[in-house]
């Protein structure tokens, strides 16, 4: 069972996982319409395998500030044949969507992971995560991606997203869902100001100290556009900094486009981190 392989892994390794993003959508904001194909999302898929990803996101519905929804057939329609050939490749698998149907297909191909960047709010997605045997994402997400940066506004941004993250952990595991099929994410970019997104990332460690594995996604976001002045695609570099933050504050999983460097990134860091055993 992948979800066993992943929860085991997550538990051991001494190291950060790092969770490559499959997008199989016209439009995602980092790299719409790259991957649309089945074939060009496999091509890409086995290339993040490839470059070292330890888990591969597969979504079929973009998240970006005023995205279109897109429909429960649609989205299988673009998902189905990729989890399908890249459950072949070996890897723990996760499937990015807030649609009960689509997780409940997917549970049943054995993906490893549930992620729903609305954090199983909504009856029926809660009811198929608890069904399921998989790792569940719960990710804070204030409002939907088709009004969310329009005026976020939080009284005590770091309190709210880690009143809602173990909110939503307690009732799943109040559910009978193990604790340990459980990782939370604060949402960098979902109804959230730079300002929010850095007392979010400074604020890391109080929600790794939440006991479940902390997994974060700035990768190419737009909080690293706001910083660097630099377009989508030369946003690595300031991508790879502010993982490698995340990381020195609990970070456990790195969702990323940039596979390759981000294993160089945290190779380096591991190396500088890690008591030098002299070898
Ligand atoms: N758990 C989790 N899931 C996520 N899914 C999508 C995006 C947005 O990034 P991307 O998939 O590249 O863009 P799009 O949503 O436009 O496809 N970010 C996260 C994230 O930070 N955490």
């Amino acid at each position: 069972m992948q979800a066993q392989q992943l929860i085991q892994t997550w538990q051991t390794l001494s190291r950060p996982l790092v969770m490559g993003v499959v997008n199989v959508t016209p439009d995602s904001f980092s790299d719409g319409g790259q991957f649309f194909s089945p074939q060009a999302a496999l091509d890409h898929a086995a290339k993040l395998v490839g470059d070292g990803a330890d888990i591969l996101d597969i979504g079929g519905e973009s998240s970006r500030p005023g995205a279109p929804a897109v429909s429960e057939a649609e989205e299988l329609r673009r998902v189905l044949p990729v989890v399908e050939g890249a459950l072949k490749l070996g890897k723990p698998l996760s499937v990015d969507t807030t649609k009960a149907a689509v997780m409940r297909v997917v549970s049943e191909l054995g993906v490893a992971m549930l992620n729903d960047i609305s954090g199983f709010q909504h009856p029926d997605t809660f009811a198929a995560a608890v069904e399921s045997q998989c790792a569940l994402c719960v990710m804070h997400m204030q409002g939907a991606p088709q009004t969310m940066q329009a005026d976020p506004r939080y009284s005590d941004v770091l309190a709210e997203v880690e009143g809602f993250l173990l909110q939503q952990a307690q009732a799943l595991e109040a559910a009978g869902v193990a604790r340990e099929r459980i990782c939370l994410d604060p949402g960098f970019g979902f109804g959230k100001t730079l300002a929010h997104n850095l007392d979010l990332l400074h604020g890391l460690p109080r929600l790794a100290a939440l006991g479940y594995p902390l997994l974060i996604g700035v990768s190419r976001k737009s909080m690293i556009g706001q910083l660097t002045g630099k377009p989508v695609a030369q946003r690595e570099a300031g991508s790879l900094a502010a993982m490698l933050a995340a990381v020195a504050r609990g970070a456990r999983i790195v969702r990323v486009h940039d596979v390759a460097a981000t294993v160089d990134a945290l190779k380096v860091w591991a190396a500088i981190e890690e008591p030098f055993s002299g070898t």
